[in-house]
């Protein structure tokens, strides 16, 4: 018998999250700008893009896709093609697949980002972490790569299909030396992709200039898009493989599915296209890294340690914090989300004290001094 549903939690939903200040290593990126939040309203209908069709999403003239993905994009990543995908992890898996075959070895840093793994998975093939550094810097040294390299050829009798880097880690926001990873995985006749998930649209980015053949970015994450969207970057020497056409479907892309973000998400990458290439400027992004290093000193004095790369060059940071973790001994390990959340800033996650990841970026140096404020208040509050 079919029962009736019950739809009375659903239709609009507000999102009550405060936002005044959001710290969120995941959101600060993609908050979107004005001109993304009216292309939602206007684009949101379904396959809105798809009005004049060219048969493919890269090929769609109005709105400019096609100008986008292949003359706007190629440019701002630094490589010879590109494409748009669902997102990061998608871009990753759509490499791995087309340029690996199953059994093959992958060879990523140990601070590889869960999706990297997962997309290596999918494609099943085998995978090597390169080692990192210990605590508390946890850095990713390319002759670490040559190490890993050779364990695979050992224990497999074969070279690595394929190398990736996590430029900078989602952990740490540790920025490892790309250069001189592509030099090794190169002499090693090894393609290197570099997973610019947290780089391409916040900070210079450049994949020709750092040895990339491949490279993948997120939209939602870092370039003020509504998710799930991501970006593909290609050498033409890979290009044959990687946008390899489907024989029955002459016009349709065999590792994208035929097409990915085909509607609102892509239009909003569009949308916020010239404000997120001016932010990307360097001495925009010289800014960010300054008000990052500003904050993290402050948290230190404190109390709080920041670990991974130091002086730290990138807006995401991870804190160890035993001064909250110790007052949650006597409180309760809410209290610091509570007492965040009430000054409506958002970005710890509910529960933590004891360590936590935040992100800087694009929240500027007025605010970030409310944020230690809050931190110095709160401390206070709980020592009396
Ligand atoms: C370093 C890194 N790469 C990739 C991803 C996944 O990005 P996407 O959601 O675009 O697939 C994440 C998500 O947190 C990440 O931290």
């Amino acid at each position: 018998m079919c029962m009736a549903i019950n739809t009375a939690k659903f239709g609009f939903i507000k999102r009550d999250t405060p936002r005044e200040i959001n710290l969120d290593p995941l959101q600060t990126g993609g908050i979107l700008t004005p001109e993304a939040r009216q292309a939602l309203q206007e684009w949101g209908d379904g396959y809105s893009v798809c009005d004049y069709c060219g048969g493919a999403l890269d090929q769609i003239k109005t709105p400019p896709i096609f100008d986008f993905i292949n003359k706007a994009l190629p440019e701002f990543l630094g490589c010879d093609q590109a494409r748009v995908t669902n997102g990061a992890r998608e871009a990753k898996f759509a490499v791995m697949h087309a340029v690996c075959k199953e059994g093959d070895w992958v060879v990523m840093d140990g601070n590889a980002h869960y999706s990297s793994l997962v997309a290596a998975q999918r494609a099943r093939l085998n995978i090597k972490l390169v080692e990192k550094t210990p605590a508390p810097e946890y850095k990713i040294l390319p002759e670490k790569y040559a190490e890993a390299i050779d364990a695979v050829k050992r224990e497999s009798g074969r070279a690595p299909a394929l190398a990736l880097l996590t430029y900078p880690d989602g952990s740490y926001g540790n920025i490892a030396d790309a250069k001189a990873i592509s030099k090794i995985v190169h002499d090693n006749g090894i393609p290197f992709l570099v997973n610019g998930a947290y780089a391409i649209g916040r900070m210079p980015f450049n994949a020709k200039e750092l040895g990339a053949d491949f490279v993948s970015g997120s939209g939602h994450k870092s370039m003020a898009s509504s998710g799930p969207i991501g970006v593909l970057g290609v050498s033409n020497q890979y290009a044959p493989k990687v946008l390899a056409k489907s024989p029955t479907n002459k016009n349709k892309e065999i590792e994208f599915l035929g097409c990915t973000a085909r509607g609102a998400t892509i239009m909003t990458m569009l949308a916020s296209f010239p404000a997120v290439y001016e932010r990307t400027r360097p001495e925009r992004w010289q800014k960010e890294v300054e008000d990052a290093r500003w904050f993290s000193g402050q948290l230190e004095s404190l109390g709080l340690k920041q670990l991974g790369d130091k002086p730290h060059d990138h807006d995401l940071m991870f804190f160890e914090s035993m001064p909250f973790y110790d007052i949650s001994q006597k409180a309760d390990r809410y209290f610091l989300y509570r007492e965040m959340k009430a000054r409506s800033i958002h970005g710890i996650k509910p529960g933590l004290t004891k360590n936590f990841k935040l992100s800087t970026f694009g929240v500027g140096r007025e605010k970030l001094g409310i944020v230690v404020d809050a931190f110095k208040e709160i401390l206070q509050k709980y020592s009396t």
